[in-house]
């Protein structure tokens, strides 16, 4: 398959030679490929992942979330051109659940991060859309893959949704940073435990104004709800700390943060555990999905599941029993 080259489209090793210059441009037109449905990029997308594999993993991966309105674009643009002013190069991906259904994102839309998308030490790439989280995630990973190849040392994750999507981020960052808003319990929020007890830091944002007393407040009280959370195995106990993304208060102090755990994690060896882990999880991602498709993508398969359903509504086979027949459909086809 080397040197493949469908209609309209370079090869692999043309794509990386031009991401590993720093070339934009080929950036973007590789991430597209990664992103497309088409058979024949499908094909080529593998190749450039298999090729980039050698020159990606550098970066600090972090993963940031907190429900809508929350500040995230203002803290990721504050953040951004801290970094930036820090000498590092940032790529901002995000991780959108709604697009799915839209087809398209409001996540990283370039509006929202006015300043940092102007950058040429940011680069800023909205979500990706597919049929399914997984699939979306595991585009999002491999884009990922390509930043880093590409120079950008830290790659900041950005998800809105309040379920799923943030382990999905978890799954693939090394960082994990919960914004928050004082005034409001975790329940109002819409936060759930499973996502506080994944944070490594959680920043309490629009801590300025007549928010400064209340969310000092909010910070001890999280500061005390995530002691109850067993210690991770990254050794590290998550901090909270306050911040006004708009008035770029506190931002340095998260940086500190990131930092710290940085260098605990290399020291511990679970930096590296991590990532390995990570990895083994991403195949059977990628299987998973890979399976899911050659499933309901079956015109055989598509066939049966309508006559099924209509069996199942009218008691005339149990749901078990279907999807048994079906499963053995599927093996019979190979
Ligand atoms: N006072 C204050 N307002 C802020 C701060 N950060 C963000 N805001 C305001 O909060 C509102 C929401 O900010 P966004 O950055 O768009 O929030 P978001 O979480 O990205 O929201 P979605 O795009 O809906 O997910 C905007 O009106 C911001 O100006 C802050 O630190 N202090």
């Amino acid at each position: 398959m080397k040197n493949y080259k469908p209609k309209g489209r370079l090869t692999a090793s043309a794509y990386i030679d031009g991401i590993l210059k720093g070339d934009r441009v080929l950036l973007s037109r590789a991430i597209t490929i990664i992103e497309s449905n088409l058979e024949s990029d499908k094909v080529l997308a593998k190749e450039i992942i298999q090729e980039i594999l050698p020159h990606s993993g550098k970066s600090i991966r972090i993963g940031i979330t907190g429900v809508p309105g929350v500040g995230k674009s203002t803290f990721i643009e504050s953040f951004g051109k801290y970094l930036i002013t820090q000498g590092k190069r940032v790529a901002i991906l995000s991780i959108d659940p709604s697009s799915q259904r839209s087809k398209g994102s409001i996540l990283g839309d370039k509006t929202r991060m006015e300043e940092l998308a102007t950058m040429q030490e940011a680069y800023i790439r909205p979500s990706a859309s597919g049929d399914t989280l997984g699939g979306v995630a595991n585009k999002t990973g491999e884009t990922m893959l390509l930043c880093e190849a590409g120079g950008y040392d830290i790659i900041l994750i950005e998800t809105v949704g309040v379920g799923q999507s943030e382990t999905a981020v978890h799954g693939m960052t090394d960082f994990f940073l919960l914004l928050m808003l004082s005034g409001a319990g975790d329940e109002l929020q819409g936060i759930k435990k499973g996502i506080m007890e994944m944070a490594d830091m959680v920043v309490i944002n629009k801590a300025d104004g007549d928010n400064v007393r209340m969310s000092e407040m909010a910070r001890l009280q999280y500061q005390n709800a995530l002691h109850i959370f067993p210690q991770s195995e990254s050794g590290w106990s998550p901090v909270v700390s306050t911040a006004s993304a708009i008035k770029n208060i506190g931002i340095d102090t998260v940086w500190n943060e990131v930092s710290k755990f940085k260098s605990l994690v290399d020291q511990n060896g679970y930096f590296f555990k991590n990532r390995n882990h990570q990895q083994i999880a991403w195949m059977y991602n990628n299987i998973n999905e890979e399976l899911k498709h050659l499933f309901y993508g079956s015109a055989n398969i598509k066939e049966h599941l309508s006559v099924l359903e209509r069996d199942i509504v009218s008691a005339k086979i149990s749901p078990v029993k279907a999807a048994q027949l079906m499963i053995d459909e599927f093996k019979r086809s190979f």
